[in-house]
């Protein structure tokens, strides 16, 4: 008889999570996370369906209290992932794998930490935000002082022959593009073609922002391996890291994003970390088996 995977879906304003706990289930995680596997369980047809895999693991050593590894819709590994992270703080409080309020985590894009908050939200500290191209990363490799960056588009993506872009990392790559009109902007032909567009090599997460006011943007995102979200958190941290960075806006900042709004803080300084808060939800439990094709 086929195992059974046990999970939690959850979501961060619309951006929607399949959590895995292999901390108190102590699967081995090699056995089963197979990028076919993840891409038929993201399937929102013939699967669970989700933007991403949260994997809860044990931390690898004593300066953290958990390790979180993030996969995409597509199967692809990646550095971070924020919306995610408040889901994670809410599960592994709620589900008695901790009773810190300040929780630890080791992450592929370095240490984060999660603060649990009165109101059953979650402040993240997320860490700095990064701005050298080789952090990214571009090819051919490009110098800070030449952001903003414009780029040639092959094929006229949405009309388009080429486009001006901010990079930041926020641990995973995000190129940030301001636009007038959210709503009437070509989002998906011109997403898709930066996401993989050769400049970026590892490809990108990409973020659309209309300002309102100093301290307030309107935010959409077509994710790297998985299109556009309706929330996504990294991005929301992008595009503030990157309006702040240019002196266009202020701190703290809201971010209006499809799903719902994030706070996102930083005092603009390289050396201190960005915070970002916002709401997790748990939406159900669920099994699934692991059949040994996958
Ligand atoms: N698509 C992202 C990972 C998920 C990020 C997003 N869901 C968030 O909330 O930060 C990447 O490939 O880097």
């Amino acid at each position: 008889m086929a195992q059974r995977l046990a999970f939690t879906k959850m979501h961060g304003l619309g951006n929607d999570f399949m959590v895995v706990d292999a901390v108190s289930r102590r699967l081995p995680v090699a056995d089963w996370l197979t990028p076919t596997r993840i891409q038929g369980w993201a399937d929102r047809h013939f699967g669970i369906g989700f933007d991403q895999l949260l994997l809860i693991e044990p931390p690898s050593g004593r300066k953290a209290d958990f390790g979180y590894r993030v996969f995409n819709a597509d199967g692809g590994e990646v550095e971070q992932c924020g919306n995610g992270a408040r889901c994670f703080a809410r599960y592994v409080a709620e589900r008695g794998l901790t009773d810190r309020r300040d929780i630890r985590v080791e992450t592929a894009g370095g240490p984060i930490v999660l603060h649990l908050t009165e109101d059953d939200r979650v402040r993240v500290d997320m860490g700095r935000p990064r701005f050298a191209p080789e952090a990214i990363p571009f090819k051919p490799p490009i110098t800070a002082s030449e952001s903003p960056y414009t780029l040639m588009l092959s094929g006229k993506p949405g009309g388009l022959d080429q486009v001006t872009l901010e990079a930041v990392s926020m641990g995973n790559p995000h190129a940030v593009v301001q636009v007038g009109d959210l709503e009437g902007f070509p989002i998906e032909a011109v997403g898709s073609a930066l996401e993989s567009h050769p400049a970026f090599p590892r490809r990108v997460n990409v973020g659309f922002v209309e300002q309102h006011r100093p301290d307030h943007i309107g935010l959409r995102v077509f994710e790297r391996g998985a299109g556009e979200t309706l929330a996504c958190g990294t991005g929301a941290c992008a595009a503030v890291a990157a309006g702040i960075h240019a002196g266009r806006l202020e701190s703290p900042c809201r971010v209006d994003l499809r799903g719902g709004t994030l706070s996102i803080e930083w005092s603009g300084r390289e050396d201190d970390s960005l915070f970002m808060t916002g709401p997790a939800t748990f939406v159900f439990d669920g099994e699934v088996p692991i059949d040994p094709a996958g």
